[in-house]
Order: C-alpha cells, then structure tokens, then sequence
C-alpha cells in the first residue's frame, strides 16, 4: 500500500473546526489500566453538547472501557486503575456523587437489561432510586419517559404487565425510557442496535436523532453506515503497542471520508 505510506502514524489532528460553544464533557489525559496493560492509554476528548458522539474502531480498542469512564460505571469492574480526568459541565467527575451522575449520564446497553417486573416499575426503578421525584408525580415521570422514547402507544394498555413480554426492539425503548425517565443530559449507548431486527434498529436511529435536540449522545458502534446516519461527530480507537489509543477525532463525514491516521484507514477498509 505505497500511498499509505505517507500518512502519519499518529497524533492526527482534527480535520474540521471545533464545535461552537463549552464541550459537555472533557476527557483529559485518561488512562485505564490492568496489571501491567493499559486498556486505554492518555485519551484525550471533547465532547460537545446536543450531539451525537460516535465511538468507532476494531473490537478490543476499548470504546465500551471509554464509554464507562464517562459516568464512573468503570469504577464497579474490579481490578482496573483508572487515572487522568474526565470533566462535566466543567466540573470532574470525581467530585461527584456517582449515582446523581449516572441519573445526568445515563447509558444503554448493548442488550436490553430488564428487571423481572412490570414495565412501569422498570421504566421507575432509576427515579426510585434516586428519590427525588415526588410519588405523586411517578405516573406522569413515566409516560412523559415513555413517549419520548416512542413506545408509550405500544404500552400504555398494559403498564402492569412484566416487561418480559416486550418483544427485544420494545424492551430497548423501555430501557431508553428508563434512562430518559431520570432526565439525563448525557446519554452512553454502548451498540444499542447489535441485538435488534432492522426495523427496532432504524427506530432507535430516529429516536437518536430526535433525542439530540435535548441531550448529548455518545454512541459506540461497529456499524459504520449507522455511524454516518447518525453520528455528528467520531473518535476513532484503536489498538497500537497493546493499548488502546484515541487515533483520530474528527466531524463524520469527513473522518469516514478522508481518515488521515493508517490505523483508521486500515479500519474503514477492512473493518475488525
Ligand atoms: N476487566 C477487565 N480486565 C482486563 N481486561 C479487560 C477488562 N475489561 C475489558 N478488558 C480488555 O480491554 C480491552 C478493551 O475492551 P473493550 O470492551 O472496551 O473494547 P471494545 O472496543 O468495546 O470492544 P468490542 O467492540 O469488541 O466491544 C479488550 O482487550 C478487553 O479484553
């Protein structure tokens, strides 16, 4: 590959201008390590606000590692040091307290995590837990969360029902809405499609779409079409000396088009 040859192998610089306006999270000189191997190595981010952030890069890059730094969620997987900062709305993470800062950065996974109860307790259970929500105001909490993640029409009649009877694309919304029922600013979806048919996953897409008018989405996918549909913005990880490395950060399009680091170029091409 001669003309590859030419690329610099890394740092790249970003390709586009900055997005206007304080980033909603900055991520500084971040690390993440287990026992001798860094996971993630000095990433540095800024993630603006009301956008969706895609995370892409071959499997074992360490974008969900990434995305778990964000709300602290890294913090209940033993065994790993974490250093550096991460900074929200201006303030680290660390002087906060974890759980108001997961209900503010909230997250999705990759598979629908349903409690074994009725889909009104599920949508519920981050603003019990939270418990700031007055009881009276429950009902109201959880059919707003409902609509906004578009399976309130699909529902409504059966509330009570176990949300183990919701078909997988369903049980994604209701988790959506359990996230959004906590009003959160931030939004962590680690491949909230990869277990869902193409319809679910389109449903998703647009919900993404609509959601960032509100709040910022950052978004790890494999789905490099999905990332373009959706995404403002991307980081590119991959894997360089054993560890994982943001190699390239750039608005999407012009990532996907015209990567500048060999390792993303690489990626695009021939994916994982
Ligand atoms: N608790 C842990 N202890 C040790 N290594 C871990 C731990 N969790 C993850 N890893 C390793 O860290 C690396 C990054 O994992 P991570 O899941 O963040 O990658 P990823 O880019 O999200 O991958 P994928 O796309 O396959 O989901 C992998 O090599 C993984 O095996």
């Amino acid at each position: 590959m001669p003309e590859l040859t030419i690329l610099p192998e890394k740092p790249c610089e970003p390709t586009c201008p900055k997005p206007q306006g304080p980033p909603v999270l900055e991520v500084r000189n971040l690390n993440v390590i287990a026992g001798k191997r860094h996971l993630l190595r000095n990433v540095n981010l800024d993630i603006a606000p009301r956008q969706v952030f895609g995370l892409i890069g071959p499997s074992g890059a360490g974008k969900s590692t990434l995305l778990k730094c964000l709300n602290r969620l890294i913090e209940l997987t033993p065994n790993l040091r974490v250093n550096g900062d991460v900074r929200f709305e201006g303030r680290s993470i660390y002087d906060q307290n974890p759980d108001d800062l997961r209900a503010k950065i909230g997250i999705l996974f990759q598979q629908p995590v349903i409690f074994p109860t009725s889909i009104y307790r599920n949508v519920l259970f981050g603003v019990r837990h939270l418990g700031v929500t007055p009881r009276s105001q429950w009902p109201e909490t959880v059919e707003h969360a409902l609509r906004e993640a578009a399976i309130w029409d699909e529902v409504k009649d059966r509330l009570k029902e176990p949300a183990a009877r919701l078909s997988v694309g369903q049980q994604q919304r209701m988790c959506l809405a359990r996230t959004l029922a906590s009003n959160p600013q931030v939004i962590l979806m680690d491949e909230p499609t990869s277990a869902l048919d193409p319809k679910s996953t389109q449903a998703i897409e647009e919900l993404i779409l609509g959601l960032k008018v509100r709040h910022t989405i950052v978004l790890v996918t494999h789905n490099i079409p999905q990332a373009r549909r959706v995404a403002d913005w991307l980081a590119c990880l991959c894997v360089n000396d054993d560890a994982g490395e943001v190699i390239e950060t750039a608005c999407c399009d012009t990532l996907l088009d015209s990567p500048q680091c060999r390792a993303a170029v690489e990626y695009l091409k021939h994916g994982d």
